[in-house]
């Protein structure tokens, strides 16, 4: 199984852990011959499995080019079929490629998620990001700051 072929659009970092692919990269891999599925992040080569999917070929392949994690937990598959997820492991989805999904709740195609909306969207979640890090820190430091201010308080006016 190829982790990445010619023109791949993947960030590799086979020497830091696993094969990172972009959702565009999957959009490679949305047949018969080549079938890739991200599912919570994870990216999945499920050719090999495509025929002996019990819910059949078609929902696979319906299932590409964008993320399938809506798709797959809407069915309620089974612990056996989570396990069995880990036999095709391949790689990891791009970070960036992940907030874009998971924002649209799942089911962005991956045209839209690579078109001109990339660069805006990737911004914005690294703003939040930076917010998500800042405001917890922010509201500690007050904290500690009124903490402070009333420890030195207390002995003068006793
Ligand atoms: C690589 C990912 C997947 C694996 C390993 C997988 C595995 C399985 C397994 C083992 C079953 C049998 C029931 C169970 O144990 O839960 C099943 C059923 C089913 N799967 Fe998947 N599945 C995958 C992805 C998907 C996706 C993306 C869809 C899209 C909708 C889907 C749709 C279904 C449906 C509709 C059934 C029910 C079939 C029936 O009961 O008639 N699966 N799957």
């Amino acid at each position: 199984m190829a982790e990445s072929d010619g023109g791949s659009a993947a960030t590799n970092q086979n020497h830091a852990g696993p094969v990172v692919y972009t959702l565009a990269e999957l959009k490679n891999h949305d047949s018969m011959e080549s079938c890739w599925l991200t599912i919570h992040g994870k990216v999945y080569d499920v050719t090999k499995f495509l025929e002996d999917h019990p819910g059949g070929v078609e929902v696979l392949l319906a299932s590409t080019g964008t993320d399938a994690t809506k798709d797959f937990e809407d069915v309620g598959h089974s612990q056996s079929a989570r396990e069995l997820l880990q036999e095709y492991f391949i790689g990891e989805l791009n970070p960036a490629d992940l907030v874009k999904t998971t924002q649209q709740g799942g089911a962005v195609p991956a045209a839209a998620a690579v078109d001109g909306n990339a660069a805006p969207r990737g911004q914005t979640s690294l703003f939040t990001r930076i917010l998500q890090f800042l405001v917890p820190l922010g509201i500690l430091g007050l904290a500690v700051a009124v903490r402070v201010f009333t420890a030195n308080e207390l002995p003068a006016s006793s």
